[in-house]
Protein backbone atom coordinates (compact mmCIF):
# COMPACT_ATOMS: atom_id res chain seq x y z
CA UNK A 1 0.00 0.00 0.00
CA UNK A 2 2.81 2.31 -0.74
CA UNK A 3 0.66 4.15 -3.29
CA UNK A 4 -2.13 4.79 -0.86
CA UNK A 5 0.42 5.49 1.73
CA UNK A 6 1.90 8.11 -0.62
CA UNK A 7 -1.51 9.51 -1.31
CA UNK A 8 -2.23 9.60 2.41
CA UNK A 9 1.08 11.24 3.09
CA UNK A 10 0.50 13.93 0.47
CA UNK A 11 -3.01 14.54 1.92
CA UNK A 12 -1.59 14.84 5.39
CA UNK A 13 1.06 17.22 4.15
CA UNK A 14 -1.55 19.35 2.36
CA UNK A 15 -3.75 19.34 5.47
CA UNK A 16 -0.85 20.34 7.61
CA UNK A 17 0.08 23.16 5.21
CA UNK A 18 -3.52 24.30 5.26
CA UNK A 19 -3.62 24.16 9.03
CA UNK A 20 -0.35 26.04 9.28
CA UNK A 21 -1.79 28.64 6.84
CA UNK A 22 -4.86 28.99 9.06
CA UNK A 23 -2.69 29.27 12.18
CA UNK A 24 -0.65 32.01 10.49
CA UNK A 25 -3.76 33.98 9.53
CA UNK A 26 -5.17 33.56 13.00
CA UNK A 27 -1.96 34.60 14.70
CA UNK A 28 -1.70 37.71 12.47
CA UNK A 29 -5.25 38.64 13.39
CA UNK A 30 -4.48 38.15 17.08
CA UNK A 31 -1.32 40.15 16.64
CA UNK A 32 -3.24 42.94 14.91
CA UNK A 33 -5.87 42.99 17.66
CA UNK A 34 -3.32 42.95 20.47
CA UNK A 35 -1.23 45.68 18.86
CA UNK A 36 -4.37 47.81 18.60
CA UNK A 37 -5.03 47.25 22.31
CA UNK A 38 -1.40 48.03 23.07
CA UNK A 39 -1.55 51.20 20.97
CA UNK A 40 -4.71 52.40 22.70
CA UNK A 41 -3.29 51.63 26.14
CA UNK A 42 -0.11 53.56 25.31
CA UNK A 43 -2.20 56.50 24.14
CA UNK A 44 -4.18 56.44 27.37
CA UNK A 45 -1.05 56.26 29.52
CA UNK A 46 0.49 59.16 27.57
CA UNK A 47 -2.68 61.22 28.04
CA UNK A 48 -2.74 60.52 31.76
CA UNK A 49 0.95 61.46 32.01
CA UNK A 50 0.39 64.74 30.16
CA UNK A 51 -2.54 65.54 32.44
CA UNK A 52 -0.58 64.72 35.58
CA UNK A 53 2.31 66.86 34.39
CA UNK A 54 -0.02 69.76 33.66
CA UNK A 55 -1.55 69.49 37.13
CA UNK A 56 1.77 69.36 38.92
CA UNK A 57 3.59 71.99 36.90
CA UNK A 58 1.32 74.87 35.99
CA UNK A 59 2.95 77.53 33.78
CA UNK A 60 5.46 79.45 35.90
CA UNK A 61 4.64 82.73 34.23
CA UNK A 62 1.05 82.65 35.49
CA UNK A 63 1.38 83.13 39.22
CA UNK A 64 -2.34 83.48 39.69
CA UNK A 65 -2.97 80.16 38.03
CA UNK A 66 -0.29 78.63 40.21
CA UNK A 67 -1.84 80.15 43.30
CA UNK A 68 -5.30 78.93 42.36
CA UNK A 69 -3.94 75.46 41.70
CA UNK A 70 -2.04 75.42 44.98
CA UNK A 71 -5.07 76.64 46.90
CA UNK A 72 -7.29 74.11 45.20
CA UNK A 73 -4.94 71.30 46.15
CA UNK A 74 -4.70 72.59 49.70
CA UNK A 75 -8.45 72.96 50.02
CA UNK A 76 -8.80 69.43 48.69
CA UNK A 77 -6.28 68.15 51.21
CA UNK A 78 -7.67 70.07 54.12
CA UNK A 79 -11.19 68.82 53.51
CA UNK A 80 -10.05 65.30 52.72
CA UNK A 81 -9.92 62.30 54.97
CA UNK A 82 -6.26 62.81 55.65
CA UNK A 83 -6.58 66.37 56.80
CA UNK A 84 -4.45 67.20 59.83
CA UNK A 85 -6.36 70.39 60.48
CA UNK A 86 -9.60 70.41 62.38
CA UNK A 87 -10.21 74.10 61.93
CA UNK A 88 -13.32 75.01 60.02
CA UNK A 89 -11.66 78.28 59.03
CA UNK A 90 -9.16 76.52 56.78
CA UNK A 91 -11.52 74.02 55.24
CA UNK A 92 -12.51 76.15 52.30
CA UNK A 93 -9.40 78.19 51.55
CA UNK A 94 -9.70 79.79 48.14
CA UNK A 95 -13.44 79.25 47.70
CA UNK A 96 -16.07 81.94 47.15
CA UNK A 97 -17.29 81.81 50.75
CA UNK A 98 -13.72 82.04 51.98
CA UNK A 99 -13.03 85.09 49.79
CA UNK A 100 -16.16 86.73 51.14
CA UNK A 101 -14.99 86.21 54.74
CA UNK A 102 -11.54 87.54 53.84
CA UNK A 103 -13.07 90.68 52.28
CA UNK A 104 -15.53 91.30 55.09
CA UNK A 105 -12.89 90.97 57.77
CA UNK A 106 -10.51 93.32 55.93
CA UNK A 107 -13.07 96.02 55.26
CA UNK A 108 -12.94 99.09 57.51
CA UNK A 109 -16.12 100.19 59.24
CA UNK A 110 -15.14 103.82 59.57
CA UNK A 111 -14.32 106.45 56.95
CA UNK A 112 -10.67 106.33 55.91
CA UNK A 113 -10.13 103.31 58.17
CA UNK A 114 -7.12 101.09 57.59
CA UNK A 115 -7.18 97.66 56.05
CA UNK A 116 -4.58 95.67 57.97
CA UNK A 117 -3.20 92.20 57.48
CA UNK A 118 -2.06 91.10 60.96
CA UNK A 119 0.36 88.17 60.87
CA UNK A 120 0.60 86.23 64.12
CA UNK A 121 -2.95 87.31 64.91
CA UNK A 122 -3.53 84.33 67.21
CA UNK A 123 -0.38 85.29 69.13
CA UNK A 124 -0.14 87.43 72.25
CA UNK A 125 0.59 90.88 70.76
CA UNK A 126 -1.21 90.03 67.51
CA UNK A 127 -4.52 89.20 69.14
CA UNK A 128 -4.48 92.35 71.30
CA UNK A 129 -3.64 94.60 68.34
CA UNK A 130 -6.26 92.95 66.11
CA UNK A 131 -8.99 93.51 68.69
CA UNK A 132 -7.97 97.11 69.24
CA UNK A 133 -7.93 97.92 65.52
CA UNK A 134 -11.23 96.15 64.88
CA UNK A 135 -12.95 97.94 67.75
CA UNK A 136 -11.67 101.22 66.33
CA UNK A 137 -13.35 100.42 63.02
CA UNK A 138 -10.39 99.30 60.94
CA UNK A 139 -10.49 96.25 58.69
CA UNK A 140 -8.38 93.42 60.11
CA UNK A 141 -7.52 90.12 58.53
CA UNK A 142 -5.56 87.72 60.73
CA UNK A 143 -2.95 85.24 59.56
CA UNK A 144 -1.43 82.55 61.76
CA UNK A 145 -0.02 79.04 61.46
CA UNK A 146 -1.13 77.99 64.97
CA UNK A 147 2.15 76.15 65.57
CA UNK A 148 2.74 74.26 68.80
CA UNK A 149 5.73 76.22 70.15
CA UNK A 150 3.39 76.76 73.09
CA UNK A 151 -0.09 75.45 73.86
CA UNK A 152 -2.13 75.87 70.65
CA UNK A 153 -5.32 75.76 72.75
CA UNK A 154 -4.44 79.24 74.01
CA UNK A 155 -4.09 80.42 70.41
CA UNK A 156 -7.47 78.89 69.56
CA UNK A 157 -9.02 80.66 72.55
CA UNK A 158 -7.61 83.97 71.30
CA UNK A 159 -8.97 83.14 67.84
CA UNK A 160 -12.43 82.60 69.32
CA UNK A 161 -12.17 86.01 70.98
CA UNK A 162 -11.30 87.60 67.65
CA UNK A 163 -14.08 85.81 65.80
CA UNK A 164 -16.58 87.37 68.20
CA UNK A 165 -15.41 90.72 66.85
CA UNK A 166 -15.66 89.49 63.25
CA UNK A 167 -11.91 89.16 62.83
CA UNK A 168 -11.19 86.20 60.60
CA UNK A 169 -7.84 84.43 60.92
CA UNK A 170 -6.57 82.69 57.80
CA UNK A 171 -4.62 79.62 58.82
CA UNK A 172 -1.38 79.53 56.89
CA UNK A 173 2.36 79.83 56.98
CA UNK A 174 4.46 82.87 56.12
CA UNK A 175 6.44 80.72 53.71
CA UNK A 176 3.33 79.93 51.68
CA UNK A 177 3.82 82.43 48.83
CA UNK A 178 0.75 81.44 46.77
CA UNK A 179 -1.54 81.84 49.78
CA UNK A 180 -0.11 85.25 50.68
CA UNK A 181 -0.36 86.37 47.03
CA UNK A 182 -3.94 85.21 46.96
CA UNK A 183 -4.74 87.37 50.01
CA UNK A 184 -3.21 90.42 48.32
CA UNK A 185 -5.14 89.59 45.13
CA UNK A 186 -8.39 89.61 47.10
CA UNK A 187 -7.68 92.62 49.36
CA UNK A 188 -5.77 95.87 48.67
CA UNK A 189 -4.30 96.01 52.20
CA UNK A 190 -3.17 99.49 53.23
CA UNK A 191 -0.98 98.09 56.05
CA UNK A 192 0.63 94.91 57.28
CA UNK A 193 1.26 94.49 61.00
CA UNK A 194 3.79 91.67 60.90
CA UNK A 195 4.01 89.99 64.30
CA UNK A 196 4.31 86.34 63.29
CA UNK A 197 7.72 85.05 64.38
CA UNK A 198 9.57 82.37 66.24
CA UNK A 199 9.85 84.05 69.64
CA UNK A 200 11.86 83.16 72.74
CA UNK A 201 15.51 83.83 73.44
CA UNK A 202 16.59 80.52 75.01
CA UNK A 203 14.62 78.17 72.72
CA UNK A 204 16.93 79.23 69.87
CA UNK A 205 19.56 76.84 71.21
CA UNK A 206 17.11 73.95 71.01
CA UNK A 207 15.60 74.64 67.61
CA UNK A 208 17.75 77.10 65.66
CA UNK A 209 16.21 76.26 62.28
CA UNK A 210 12.74 77.40 63.34
CA UNK A 211 14.14 80.94 63.78
CA UNK A 212 15.58 80.94 60.29
CA UNK A 213 12.36 79.58 58.79
CA UNK A 214 10.05 82.14 60.43
CA UNK A 215 12.10 85.23 61.18
CA UNK A 216 14.24 85.26 58.05
CA UNK A 217 12.75 83.09 55.27
CA UNK A 218 9.15 83.87 56.30
CA UNK A 219 9.84 87.60 56.58
CA UNK A 220 11.52 87.69 53.15
CA UNK A 221 8.59 85.80 51.65
CA UNK A 222 6.14 88.32 53.07
CA UNK A 223 8.25 91.21 51.75
CA UNK A 224 8.45 89.60 48.31
CA UNK A 225 4.66 89.40 48.16
CA UNK A 226 4.20 92.91 49.59
CA UNK A 227 6.65 94.50 47.14
CA UNK A 228 4.80 92.98 44.18
CA UNK A 229 1.34 93.94 45.48
CA UNK A 230 -0.61 96.82 44.00
CA UNK A 231 -0.93 98.90 46.08
CA UNK A 232 2.13 98.07 48.15
CA UNK A 233 1.16 98.15 51.85
CA UNK A 234 3.07 100.01 54.56
CA UNK A 235 4.63 97.45 56.90
CA UNK A 236 5.05 97.68 60.66
CA UNK A 237 6.80 94.67 62.17
CA UNK A 238 8.12 93.27 65.45
CA UNK A 239 11.83 93.54 66.04
CA UNK A 240 13.14 93.05 69.57
CA UNK A 241 15.02 94.69 72.42
CA UNK A 242 17.36 91.71 72.16
CA UNK A 243 19.09 93.34 69.15
CA UNK A 244 21.02 95.48 71.68
CA UNK A 245 22.78 92.28 72.75
CA UNK A 246 26.03 93.05 74.52
CA UNK A 247 25.54 96.82 74.23
CA UNK A 248 26.59 98.44 77.53
CA UNK A 249 25.29 101.98 77.04
CA UNK A 250 22.13 102.77 79.01
CA UNK A 251 19.27 103.34 78.50
CA UNK A 252 19.18 101.66 75.09
CA UNK A 253 18.69 104.16 72.29
CA UNK A 254 18.03 103.45 68.62
CA UNK A 255 21.41 104.99 67.87
CA UNK A 256 23.36 102.47 69.94
CA UNK A 257 25.20 99.59 68.36
CA UNK A 258 23.23 96.46 67.57
CA UNK A 259 25.94 94.37 65.98
CA UNK A 260 26.64 92.09 68.95
CA UNK A 261 23.59 89.83 69.32
CA UNK A 262 23.81 87.40 72.27
CA UNK A 263 21.38 84.82 70.84
CA UNK A 264 20.39 83.43 67.47
CA UNK A 265 16.93 84.87 68.13
CA UNK A 266 18.46 88.35 68.44
CA UNK A 267 20.58 87.73 65.35
CA UNK A 268 17.49 86.88 63.27
CA UNK A 269 15.71 90.02 64.47
CA UNK A 270 18.76 92.11 63.64
CA UNK A 271 18.90 90.41 60.24
CA UNK A 272 15.24 91.39 59.82
CA UNK A 273 16.17 95.04 60.35
CA UNK A 274 18.84 94.82 57.64
CA UNK A 275 16.47 92.97 55.29
CA UNK A 276 13.89 95.71 55.88
CA UNK A 277 16.51 98.25 54.81
CA UNK A 278 17.08 96.34 51.55
CA UNK A 279 13.39 96.12 50.62
CA UNK A 280 12.90 99.76 51.45
CA UNK A 281 15.92 100.72 49.35
CA UNK A 282 15.18 98.59 46.28
CA UNK A 283 11.38 98.47 46.14
CA UNK A 284 10.17 101.57 48.01
CA UNK A 285 8.38 99.64 50.75
CA UNK A 286 7.52 101.72 53.81
CA UNK A 287 8.94 99.78 56.77
CA UNK A 288 8.83 100.36 60.53
CA UNK A 289 10.54 97.98 62.99
CA UNK A 290 9.43 98.04 66.62
CA UNK A 291 11.86 96.84 69.28
CA UNK A 292 9.57 95.38 71.95
CA UNK A 293 10.91 95.14 75.51
CA UNK A 294 9.74 91.95 77.33
CA UNK A 295 6.00 92.35 76.76
CA UNK A 296 3.67 90.83 79.37
CA UNK A 297 -0.01 90.81 80.31
CA UNK A 298 -3.33 88.94 80.02
CA UNK A 299 -3.46 86.34 77.23
CA UNK A 300 0.36 86.29 77.33
CA UNK A 301 2.91 83.72 76.23
CA UNK A 302 3.32 80.64 78.46
CA UNK A 303 7.02 80.38 77.51
CA UNK A 304 7.82 83.68 79.23
CA UNK A 305 9.17 83.83 82.79
CA UNK A 306 6.33 85.83 84.43
CA UNK A 307 3.84 83.31 83.00
CA UNK A 308 5.53 80.05 83.98
CA UNK A 309 6.66 81.50 87.33
CA UNK A 310 2.95 82.08 88.10
CA UNK A 311 2.11 78.51 87.13
CA UNK A 312 5.03 77.03 89.08
CA UNK A 313 4.40 79.11 92.20
CA UNK A 314 0.75 77.96 92.22
CA UNK A 315 1.87 74.34 91.80
CA UNK A 316 4.48 74.60 94.55
CA UNK A 317 7.30 73.98 92.08
CA UNK A 318 10.64 75.71 92.52
CA UNK A 319 11.60 78.47 90.10
CA UNK A 320 15.06 79.41 88.83
CA UNK A 321 15.93 83.07 89.31
CA UNK A 322 18.94 84.00 87.24
CA UNK A 323 21.79 86.16 88.47
CA UNK A 324 24.62 87.53 86.39
CA UNK A 325 28.06 85.88 86.33
CA UNK A 326 29.28 88.49 88.84
CA UNK A 327 26.26 87.75 91.07
CA UNK A 328 24.21 90.82 90.20
CA UNK A 329 20.46 90.82 89.74
CA UNK A 330 19.14 90.33 86.22
CA UNK A 331 16.63 93.01 85.22
CA UNK A 332 14.15 93.66 82.43
CA UNK A 333 12.24 96.68 81.19
CA UNK A 334 8.95 94.71 81.39
CA UNK A 335 6.34 96.43 79.19
CA UNK A 336 2.59 96.03 79.59
CA UNK A 337 0.63 94.82 76.58
CA UNK A 338 -1.75 97.81 76.37
CA UNK A 339 1.22 100.17 76.09
CA UNK A 340 2.66 98.01 73.31
CA UNK A 341 -0.69 98.05 71.47
CA UNK A 342 -0.72 101.86 71.62
CA UNK A 343 2.81 101.87 70.21
CA UNK A 344 1.88 99.54 67.35
CA UNK A 345 -1.18 101.59 66.47
CA UNK A 346 0.83 104.83 66.68
CA UNK A 347 3.37 103.35 64.26
CA UNK A 348 0.61 102.22 61.87
CA UNK A 349 -1.11 105.60 61.96
CA UNK A 350 2.07 107.51 61.20
CA UNK A 351 3.40 105.09 58.57
CA UNK A 352 3.68 106.77 55.20
CA UNK A 353 2.59 104.98 52.07
CA UNK A 354 5.02 102.76 50.22
CA UNK A 355 6.19 104.38 47.01
CA UNK A 356 6.59 101.41 44.70
CA UNK A 357 4.20 99.85 42.25
CA UNK A 358 4.42 96.87 39.96
CA UNK A 359 7.40 95.70 42.00
CA UNK A 360 9.38 98.88 41.17
CA UNK A 361 10.44 101.72 43.43
CA UNK A 362 8.97 105.12 42.45
CA UNK A 363 10.60 107.25 45.12
CA UNK A 364 12.17 107.35 48.57
CA UNK A 365 10.06 105.53 51.18
CA UNK A 366 9.92 105.70 54.95
CA UNK A 367 12.28 103.46 56.97
CA UNK A 368 12.00 103.61 60.78
CA UNK A 369 13.02 101.74 63.94
CA UNK A 370 11.61 102.47 67.42
CA UNK A 371 12.07 101.21 70.95
CA UNK A 372 8.80 100.33 72.67
CA UNK A 373 9.64 99.74 76.34
CA UNK A 374 8.50 100.82 79.77
CA UNK A 375 11.60 102.89 80.63
CA UNK A 376 11.98 101.43 84.13
CA UNK A 377 13.86 98.12 84.49
CA UNK A 378 12.80 95.79 87.32
CA UNK A 379 14.96 92.97 88.73
CA UNK A 380 13.55 89.48 88.21
CA UNK A 381 13.59 88.97 92.01
CA UNK A 382 11.21 91.92 92.38
CA UNK A 383 8.89 90.47 89.71
CA UNK A 384 8.74 87.26 91.78
CA UNK A 385 7.92 89.19 94.99
CA UNK A 386 5.05 90.96 93.24
CA UNK A 387 3.70 87.61 91.99
CA UNK A 388 4.01 86.11 95.50
CA UNK A 389 1.91 88.97 96.86
CA UNK A 390 -0.74 88.64 94.17
CA UNK A 391 -0.92 84.85 94.42
CA UNK A 392 -0.82 84.79 98.22
CA UNK A 393 1.82 82.06 97.97
CA UNK A 394 5.55 81.99 98.68
CA UNK A 395 7.71 80.93 95.75
CA UNK A 396 10.34 78.22 96.13
CA UNK A 397 13.21 80.31 94.82
CA UNK A 398 16.30 78.77 93.35
CA UNK A 399 18.94 81.42 92.68
CA UNK A 400 21.35 80.37 89.96
CA UNK A 401 23.94 81.93 87.69
CA UNK A 402 22.39 82.84 84.37
CA UNK A 403 23.14 79.91 82.05
CA UNK A 404 25.01 80.88 78.89
CA UNK A 405 21.92 80.57 76.76
CA UNK A 406 21.62 83.87 74.95
CA UNK A 407 20.23 85.94 77.82
CA UNK A 408 21.45 89.45 78.50
CA UNK A 409 21.70 90.80 82.05
CA UNK A 410 19.77 94.02 81.63
CA UNK A 411 17.43 95.93 79.31
CA UNK A 412 16.26 99.54 79.56
CA UNK A 413 14.48 101.46 76.81
CA UNK A 414 14.84 105.05 75.86
CA UNK A 415 11.53 105.75 74.09
CA UNK A 416 11.94 109.44 73.29
CA UNK A 417 11.89 108.80 69.53
CA UNK A 418 8.54 106.96 69.66
CA UNK A 419 7.20 109.70 71.93
CA UNK A 420 8.31 112.41 69.52
CA UNK A 421 6.91 110.71 66.42
CA UNK A 422 3.63 109.25 67.70
CA UNK A 423 3.23 110.21 71.34
CA UNK A 424 4.20 106.81 72.77
CA UNK A 425 4.09 107.00 76.58
CA UNK A 426 3.87 103.84 78.68
CA UNK A 427 1.46 104.19 81.60
CA UNK A 428 1.31 100.79 83.36
CA UNK A 429 3.91 99.83 85.96
CA UNK A 430 4.86 96.21 86.62
CA UNK A 431 2.76 95.82 89.80
CA UNK A 432 -0.41 97.10 88.10
CA UNK A 433 0.21 95.09 84.94
CA UNK A 434 0.92 91.85 86.81
CA UNK A 435 -2.27 92.31 88.84
CA UNK A 436 -4.22 92.34 85.57
CA UNK A 437 -2.29 89.35 84.31
CA UNK A 438 -2.93 87.28 87.46
CA UNK A 439 -6.61 88.18 87.39
CA UNK A 440 -6.81 86.91 83.82
CA UNK A 441 -4.68 83.83 84.61
CA UNK A 442 -6.81 82.53 87.47
CA UNK A 443 -9.96 83.19 85.46
CA UNK A 444 -8.69 81.52 82.31
CA UNK A 445 -7.33 78.45 84.09
CA UNK A 446 -10.17 78.32 86.63
CA UNK A 447 -7.94 78.62 89.70
CA UNK A 448 -9.56 79.50 93.04
CA UNK A 449 -6.93 79.61 95.82
CA UNK A 450 -5.71 82.51 97.93
CA UNK A 451 -5.52 84.96 95.04
CA UNK A 452 -5.99 88.60 95.89
CA UNK A 453 -8.32 89.99 93.26
CA UNK A 454 -7.76 93.65 94.01
CA UNK A 455 -7.75 96.28 91.24
CA UNK A 456 -9.40 96.20 87.86
O1 LIG B 1 12.48 91.97 74.90
C1 LIG B 1 12.48 91.16 74.02
O2 LIG B 1 12.69 91.51 72.90
C2 LIG B 1 12.24 89.71 74.29
O3 LIG B 1 11.57 89.59 75.54
C3 LIG B 1 11.39 88.29 75.98
O4 LIG B 1 12.65 87.73 76.30
P1 LIG B 1 13.14 87.84 77.80
O5 LIG B 1 13.35 89.27 78.17
O6 LIG B 1 14.31 86.94 77.92
O7 LIG B 1 11.87 87.35 78.63
P2 LIG B 1 11.66 86.07 79.55
O8 LIG B 1 12.06 84.84 78.89
O9 LIG B 1 10.29 86.16 80.08
O10 LIG B 1 12.69 86.34 80.75
C4 LIG B 1 12.49 87.44 81.61
C5 LIG B 1 13.62 87.51 82.61
O11 LIG B 1 13.56 86.37 83.46
C6 LIG B 1 14.81 85.73 83.52
N1 LIG B 1 14.56 84.29 83.72
C7 LIG B 1 14.04 83.54 82.74
C8 LIG B 1 13.78 82.21 82.93
C9 LIG B 1 14.07 81.62 84.15
O12 LIG B 1 13.86 80.41 84.37
N2 LIG B 1 14.59 82.40 85.13
C10 LIG B 1 14.86 83.72 84.95
O13 LIG B 1 15.33 84.39 85.88
C11 LIG B 1 15.51 86.08 82.22
O14 LIG B 1 16.89 86.06 82.38
C12 LIG B 1 14.99 87.50 81.98
O15 LIG B 1 15.80 88.41 82.64
C13 LIG B 1 10.68 87.43 74.93
O16 LIG B 1 10.67 86.08 75.29
C14 LIG B 1 11.29 87.59 73.56
O17 LIG B 1 10.49 86.92 72.61
C15 LIG B 1 11.38 89.06 73.26
O18 LIG B 1 11.83 89.31 72.02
Amino acid sequence: MPMSATADTSKTVKLERYNSYLRKIHSTKVLNASSKVLFRATLLVALVLVLLFAINYPPLSDSRAAAAHHLHRRSFLSTGLFSSSSSSSSSSIGGAAWEKRVRQSSTAKRPRGLSVLVTGAAGFVGSHCSLYLRKRGDGVLGFDNFNDYYDPALKRARQALLEKQQVFIVEGDLNDGPLLRKLFDVVPFTHVLHLAAQAGVRYAMKNPQSYIASNIAGFVNLLEVAKAANPQPAIVWASSSSVYGLNTENPFSEEHRTDQPASLYAATKKAGEEIAHTYNHIYGLSLTGLRFFTVYGPWGRPDMAYFFFTKDILHGKSIDIYRTQDNQEVARDFTYIDDIVKGCVGALDTAEKSTGSGGKKRGQAQLRVYNLGNTSPVPVGRLVSILEGLLGTKAKKHLIKMPRNGDVPYTHANVSLAYKDFGYKPTTDLAAGLRKFVKWYVGYYGIQPRVKKGGS
